[in-house]
């Protein structure tokens, strides 16, 4: 009967032809499929020693922004932020062009899965996302990674409110003349509700290209939508880590002491922070079951490693060879200790991630209300040169809202709609700088675990403080279990000359990425509370 319907919705969407059909499958069935020696090229899967199947994803072992693509039509013209970077515009035209491709690759198929998963923890503004891929293995990730609808929630899930078609197998012949990027696309129509992948087999597009449509619709009906992670204590406190990707979300948000909600997507509502997922996408370079044991124990049967060595059948986690960017997607219950549903009240902590490779930031700052903005629109921190260890040529990177790759909405959508939770539910913010101080190392895991105790069990509140001259940032000057000297950076140099030197390039970065908000009086208000060059403030 099912089976049935769905077929029928598949033609109607333009897929034909002679397929086999699996609705949901299990993971036992996505299993027996992805280690089938049927398998071709990236379809091929192994197994591997902690019961986790291992693949590759090809070219593509990161998202392709430059790739990436929104219809422009009477729907999107005036409500996505077509800043000419992130949301690049193309016609409906084009866009049904790459779909017939995408179409005609299905079509050709031998199996199709399609996947009817939600995006939200919440019934009122989960979307309901379905996914046809045609290789097991891009089924099992968006079975990992959204929320597994219940028997009950399928027998009545009608129809979907988005749809992604995964053609990764084609791409498209006249990208040329069709003045897009490449022959690999990833795009997004609104108006028909589809998002239609070609060329690229990276399991994060089909995961952030929801994250995306999330943070269109959300911020709309007036809720905060978050590139963060999320969890929760014993006392019912909830902590949010926002950060760019490798400044430590998942690994953070991964605390014996507390309940996982989320490790990467959420949204906030008037009751309280929910997950968008039902997985969570860890990355595993340098991984070891001593430093974050709780996702090491959740790389086991069901979790997909994507990109790492497997030399027979172990996983090498220290080898970066194929890619730094090695991942493993899981559902969210192979962490111990989460809340299901993935939801919890309103936010009382808000931490601020950010790797700075140029050693200036503290690694904790306690911001006021004014910095808790300032800082949300900066969304700074760094990226490392390559893929070299150290220090050489840091990349500093202002991503407002600490994700602008995904922002559907102008910025400032993002920093009202979350400041003002904060301000009703008087949460706190804190900047912590997981990356590098003077001593040319990375603050330690350790160090920054202590830092985010001292955050959630208040103790950082009590602490003696000092400001920090430049970056015009509020720390405390000693903290329980961190190592003592780091908490001020300038500490952390042979001469505190060299530090003042790096601050006032960053902070004249700072001032100058600012400028871009500065048309507006409140933001302009917000300048004060950011970095100061002394010229300025004489
Ligand atoms: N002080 C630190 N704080 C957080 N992560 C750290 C720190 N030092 C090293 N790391 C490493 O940095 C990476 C952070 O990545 P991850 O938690 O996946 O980030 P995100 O989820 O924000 O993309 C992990 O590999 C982690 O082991
Ligand atoms: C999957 C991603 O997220 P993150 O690195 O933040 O975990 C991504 O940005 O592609
Ligand atoms: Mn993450």
């Amino acid at each position: 009967m099912k089976n049935a319907k769905i077929i029928q919705d598949l033609e109607k969407l333009g897929i034909k032809g002679n397929y086999h059909l699996s609705y949901n499958p299990s993971y036992e069935e996505l299993y027996q499929a992805e280690v089938s020696s049927e398998n071709q090229g990236f379809e091929k899967a192994e197994l591997t020693e902690s019961g986790a199947v291992s693949v590759q994803t090809g070219i593509f072992t990161g998202r392709s922004p430059k790739d990436r693509y929104i219809v422009q039509d009477d729907i999107t013209k005036d409500t996505i932020f077509w800043d000419g970077k992130v949301n690049l515009p193309t016609t409906p035209e084009i866009f049904e062009s790459c779909k017939e491709l995408v179409l005609t690759q299905l079509s050709d198929a031998k199996k199709i899965y399609v996947v009817d998963t939600f995006c939200g923890t919440n019934e009122d503004t989960r979307l309901k996302v379905r996914f046809i891929v045609e290789v097991a293995w891009q089924a099992h990730f968006v079975t990992n990674m959204f929320i597994r609808p219940s028997h009950y929630d399928l027998e009545n899930y009608g129809e979907p409110d988005f749809t992604v078609i995964n053609g990764s197998k084609t791409t498209n012949p006249n990208w040329e003349e069709q003045d897009l990027n490449s022959e690999n696309f990833v795009m997004f129509n609104l108006t028909e509700k589809l998002q239609i992948i070609g060329g690229t087999w990276y399991g994060g597009e089909m995961k952030k290209g929801m994250f995306a449509m999330m943070n269109y619709y959300l911020p709309l009906k007036g809720m905060a939508s978050m590139h963060c992670s999320a969890n929760v204590g014993e006392e019912g406190d909830v902590a949010l880590f926002f950060g760019l990707s490798g400044t430590g979300k998942t690994t953070l948000s991964a605390d014996p002491k507390r309940y996982l909600i989320g490790d990467d997507e959420h949204g906030w509502d008037n009751n309280g922070v929910f997950n968008y997922e039902g997985g969570c996408y860890a990355k595993v370079i340098d991984l070891s079951a001593e430093k974050e044991p709780d996702i090491f124990r959740a790389i086991k049967r069901d979790a997909l490693l994507e990109n790492v060595v497997v030399n027979d059948g172990i996983a090498d986690y220290a080898d970066g060879s194929i890619t730094e960017n090695t991942r493993v997607s899981y559902p969210i219950y192979h962490i111990n200790k989460i809340v299901l549903p993935s939801k919890a009240g309103h936010a009382s902590k808000i931490v601020y991630l950010s790797a700075d490779a140029f050693g200036v930031l503290p690694p904790v700052s306690i911001l006021d209300e004014n910095q808790a903005q300032y800082h949300f629109l900066c969304g700074y921190t760094s990226k490392l040169a390559g893929t070299e260890r150290g220090i050489t040529e840091p990349e500093p990177s202002f991503s407002p809202a600490f994700g602008e790759a995904f922002l559907t909405l102008h910025p400032t959508m993002y920093s009202k709609t979350l400041i003002g939770k904060m301000k009703e539910h008087g949460a706190k913010a804190y900047l912590v700088n997981t990356g590098w101080n003077g001593t040319g190392k990375r603050i330690s895991l350790k160090d920054t675990r202590a830092i985010i105790d001292a955050i959630i069990d208040g103790s950082i509140e009590s602490a003696e403080k000092t400001t920090i001259p430049v970056m015009n940032l509020e720390i405390p000057t000693s903290l329980p279990s961190v190592s003592e000297g780091i908490l001020d950076p300038r500490n952390t140099y042979s001469d505190v000359a060299e530090w003042e030197e790096k601050a006032k390039d960053l902070a004249a970065k700072y001032i100058k990425n600012f400028e871009q908000y500065c048309g507006n009086d409140e933001a302009k208000k917000l300048i004060a509370s950011g970095p100061q060059l002394q010229e300025q403030t004489i």
